[in-house]
């Protein structure tokens, strides 16, 4: 019998306003996308609010680093005046035990400034380890959490730089930004003071510079953030094209891509060895006219602070002595008031990155997690294992119609084979059972229950999945099997193999079941990969089974075990086979025959075949290509 079902698409209103709602809209994918673009934001207050968010758990901590800050913006220019006031004091007054004694009580307020540094670094990198700790963990849970479509849409290397580089700038920006332009900003406001009292025409005539310094590092500052950018962009390039060439090594030697790889990556060197070039270019005129912006300014202060001394008339001579020690006191305060300038310039272009940074975490993080279920989705006890589509179309990418008007039910226990020529659409049906994705159109039913209000974790857990790819974890044999179920005893696990007749096999192993299964499952054959997946699967004794069979051949004697071992799977589960060996497709109770995305034939392998339809002309072509 041949059933071409073509039931009507299941469209209700309720069922596409909760899709809208619930699903990870494209737009904030594209909007993510955009972001990535983007190496610098303006300060943001609402971010600025967020990040603080999460020192709220490290309170104390936060505050002890506030007190810091404090204590040093008021001792470092303490330090400065304290040097003045010993030359005007004791020394102008030729007070030799004084000026020890002076000297001493210096000593000891260097000394507290040191232990105050001390905890003030230590606490500010506590905290920003704390944040990005935090950070780091919720990205990755979330991460854990997104549906299929994001990953469709998100290159791996992007994911990866959310965790490290985008959390590094926002380490920067909680652990230095804030509390070093507190320190220097605090610096120079009470250098400012000190020097409005001791001589405020002086200081007048020197706040000049102050731009002149914020103009030349703010130019620098610019020209050397793209060169160290270029400098690790390019670097980023090194490593992802050694990546790529030691992981397709094969290629390269079966293909003699030696030369034309070497010759791509002797570029990508050059490329970087000029940008390098070009920083330190940078660099060697920057620091260079930084020093030699502060010996002019030096300049101008002895000038300036020395006609004025000179040019005064003093009464007494201790006066001139004092006005000596004032002018040092001033020497000390402006550098005080201008080496923060820099620091400040640097401080502020970490804040755009930091910005940058946060902005794309946060807006990962806002990414819909809960987007495979409606609100009132609720957990579901045992199922049984009925699974129906009813008028099931799917888009991946909108208006792309890869599956169309699906209509089939699977019985509890059955086996349905998918069969159809590449391209069809059946990895898209089977992920659509595994609640992968959602229909863009139609219903999917678990025991009558439309998936989208059943809470996926409840159902994912009575599902097993076996796909083309046979993926293991780095790990042994053993942890990889009790993926299947993780509180399962050794013993379970080994029951698990024997029930599937391969124990023998996995015994033969090396290190038995205790084998490193090595990155990826190198270590195995691609037949023991496939029967550590079907023990993982029997384990987790799932109700419902989709397996995508793999195309891969191995060895005559390992496809009969492998054969043997997926009959025992199978039996009395329902089950969904991306079927590609015949035996499969031939003990299948039924098989639905998929042609650009619709079902055109349904029915068993004698009834199909009988029929004369597709399903025989493909049966015929594998019967060739097998012979
Ligand atoms: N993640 C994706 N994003 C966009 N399009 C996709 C995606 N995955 C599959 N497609 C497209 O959907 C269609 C159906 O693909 P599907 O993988 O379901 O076919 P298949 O029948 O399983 O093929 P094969 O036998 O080669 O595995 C194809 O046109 C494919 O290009």
């Amino acid at each position: 019998m041949t059933t071409t079902t073509t039931a009507t698409a299941v469209k209700t209103g309720t069922n596409e306003a909760d899709r809208s709602n619930n699903q990870l809209g494209l737009d904030d994918l594209v909007a993510l996308q955009k972001l990535e673009e983007v190496k610098e934001r303006p300060l943001s207050m609402g971010l600025i609010m967020r990040l603080l968010q999460y020192t709220k758990p490290y309170a104390k901590t936060r505050n002890w680093l506030l007190v810091t800050v404090f204590l040093r913006a008021v001792q470092l220019p303490l330090l400065g005046w304290f040097v003045g006031y010993i030359i005007k004091g004791p020394i102008e007054q030729k007070d030799f035990s004084g000026t020890v004694w002076y000297t001493g009580g210096f000593l000891v307020l260097s000394f507290l400034t040191s232990i105050v540094f001390h905890f003030r670094m230590k606490l500010a990198m506590m905290l920003g380890e704390f944040v990005v700790h935090d950070l780091r963990e919720q990205i990755f849970a979330h991460l854990q959490k997104m549906p299929m479509r994001f990953y469709d849409h998100t290159k791996l290397g992007r994911v990866i730089s959310r965790i490290t580089s985008d959390t590094e700038n926002v380490r920067m920006g909680v652990q230095d930004v804030l509390f070093v332009t507190l320190v220097q900003g605090g610096q120079m406001l009470i250098a400012a003071g000190v020097m409005l009292y001791y001589d405020a025409v002086l200081f007048s005539v020197l706040l000049v510079m102050a731009p002149v310094i914020w103009l030349i590092t703010g130019y620098f500052r610019k020209k050397l953030s793209k060169a160290f950018r270029d400098v690790q962009e390019s670097f980023s390039r090194i490593t992802s094209t050694l990546a790529e060439s030691v992981n397709g090594i094969r290629v390269t030697q079966g293909f003699v891509r030696h030369d034309e790889n070497a010759r791509r990556f002797k570029g990508l060197v050059e490329d970087h060895s000029q940008y390098n070039q070009r920083t330190a270019e940078l660099s060697g005129i920057f620091l260079p006219l930084l020093e030699l912006n502060s010996q002019f300014f030096i300049a101008i202060l002895l000038v300036l602070g020395g006609y004025q001394i000179l040019g005064m008339t003093y009464a007494d001579p201790g006066e001139q002595a004092g006005e000596f020690g004032s002018l040092v006191i001033f020497f000390f305060m402006s550098g005080m008031f201008f080496f923060p300038i820099a620091i400040i310039g640097r401080m502020y272009h970490f804040s755009l990155t930091a910005m940058a940074g946060a902005e794309r975490v946060f807006t990962l993080l806002d990414l819909k997690v809960e987007a495979m279920e409606d609100e009132d989705a609720e957990e579901v006890g045992e199922i049984v294992g009925d699974v129906t589509f009813e008028g099931v179309c799917f888009e991946y990418e909108p208006g792309v119609r890869v599956l169309e008007d699906v209509n089939f039910e699977a019985k509890q226990g059955e086996t349905i084979a998918l069969v159809g020529a590449t391209g069809s659409g059946k990895s898209t049906a089977i992920k659509l059972i595994s609640k992968f994705y959602l229909p863009t159109e139609g219903e999917v039913r678990i025991d009558g229950i439309r998936v989208e209000k059943i809470e996926t974790g409840s159902l994912v857990r009575q599902l097993g999945i076996v796909l083309q790819q046979n993926f293991l974890f780095t790990g042994s044999v053993l942890e990889n099997i009790r993926m299947g179920r993780p509180q399962a005893s050794d013993a379970e696990v080994y029951a698990a193999a024997e029930a599937l007749n391969c124990l023998d096999i996995l015994e033969q192993l090396s290190d038995g079941l205790h084998t490193e299964v090595g990155e990826a499952g190198s270590n195995l054959s691609l037949g023991q990969r496939q029967l550590v997946c079907f023990c993982r699967a029997m384990l987790a004794d799932p109700r419902i089974l989709i397996l995508d069979e793999a195309t891969s051949s191995v060895d005559g004697i390992t496809e009969s075990r492998i054969q043997k071992a997926l009959e025992i799977l199978l039996a009395g589960r329902t089950s969904f086979v991306v079927a590609h060996r015949l035996s499969t497709i031939r003990q299948a109770d039924r098989i639905l025959v998929l042609d650009q995305g619709r079902v055109i034939e349904e029915g068993t392998h004698v009834e199909l075949l009988h029929e004369g339809g597709t399903y025989a002309h493909l049966y015929k072509q594998f019967i060739h290509a097998t012979n």
